[in-house]
């Protein structure tokens, strides 16, 4: 577990972290989101005292961070940044394996474990342990980069604009994959991010910046279906923001039971989202659909007139 409470940091005179306080239990993933300079970054690098605090404190695990030597502490904590930070003169190989050789593990152990990782990541060992950065397109030095932060096994792991770098489809097709080894590994994750969709679709908990401080954290639907002002309305995408909410809802907490009528023509997997319900029905040109289980039997029912009041697409936005 993380825990920040009343954090501040000063740069000289001037402020960067303002107060601030949040909790991030073990094996949730928090995206910190805000504009540029309001303190994301700073906050991720005080929790590995790449820069240290000012006022409050930081606990992991129920110890002061100042407690910890620094360097153990950053090896026990994954680190991934934007452009990578790989060593350009190392192979992929080597790259990985930088953390477990500074913590002496034997050659072989360090030679398992970078396979296991490649195997991971998608990156075969064959094709790429021994290319070099330079040879990598970016969505697979980004790969390198997030299995290197992995290499010691890490409970916690500090991810800075990791895909910010990318283009969009190689940045979605990471962001699942992420999405898939979190479902798998349960680390605790503070990931910065400019991206508000990129923050939805990862967060357990999502925290959003401004000016050095936290404007309002919970749950990503807690904060779509209220925002606490005009600027987390803003960040969440204002008038997108109904359909942002259905993306994350899932049909089978809305339908209704299947009613007397003839079961409707379209078909949805109850574990679907009401955006994808929303897509059915117009690419269907209906306004009612047989909510079904895995075994394809309908369970309920999903109307367009339901849909809309769910995700409060109706709403629209109260700031714009
Ligand atoms: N080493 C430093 N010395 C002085 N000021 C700093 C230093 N590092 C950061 N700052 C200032 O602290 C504030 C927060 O910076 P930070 O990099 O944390 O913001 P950010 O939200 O991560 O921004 P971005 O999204 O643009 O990366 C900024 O005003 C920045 O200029």
């Amino acid at each position: 577990m993380i825990e920040l409470s009343h954090v501040s940091k000063r740069f000289g005179d001037d402020i960067a972290i303002n107060d601030i306080s949040l909790r991030v239990p073990k094996g949730k993933f928090c995206a910190l989101v805000g504009t540029s300079g309001c303190g994301k970054s700073t906050t991720l690098r005080m929790i590995n005292r790449l820069i240290e605090h000012s006022e409050g404190d930081i606990i992991l695990d129920g110890q002061a961070i100042d407690a910890y030597d620094p360097v153990k502490l950053r090896r026990r904590i994954g680190y991934v940044i934007q452009h990578t930070g790989l060593f350009p003169h190392w192979n992929v190989a080597r790259n990985i394996g930088l953390v477990p050789r500074l913590l002496k593990w034997s050659a072989a152990d360090v030679q398992a474990r970078v396979e296991e990782l490649m195997a991971l990541l998608g990156l075969p060992v064959g094709e790429f342990a021994h290319k070099y950065p330079h040879q990598l397109s970016g969505g697979q030095a980004q790969r390198v980069g997030v299995a290197r932060a992995l290499a010691a096994d890490p409970d916690i792991m500090l991810m800075d604009e990791p895909f910010g770098a990318l283009d969009p489809i190689t940045r979605e097709k990471l962001q699942d994959e992420l999405a898939k080894l979190q479902a798998r590994l349960h680390k605790t994750v503070v990931f910065v991010t400019h991206d508000m969709d990129e923050a939805l679709k990862l967060a357990d908990h999502l925290v959003v910046m401004r000016e050095g401080r936290i404007v309002q954290q919970g749950s990503p639907l807690a904060l779509l279906q209220q925002p606490a002002d005009a600027f987390v309305e803003s960040m969440l995408g204002g008038l997108e923001r109904g359909l942002k909410q259905a993306a994350l809802t899932r049909v089978k907490d809305h339908m209704t039971s299947l009613g007397p009528t003839l079961p409707a023509h379209s078909r949805i997997p109850a574990v679907f989202t009401l955006r994808q319900a929303l897509s059915m029905m117009l690419r269907d040109h209906s306004d009612r659909l047989t909510v079904v289980d895995q075994h394809d039997v309908p369970i309920g029912e999903l109307s367009l007139r339901r849909l809309i009041k769910e995700a409060q697409l109706d709403k629209g936005s109260a700031h714009e």
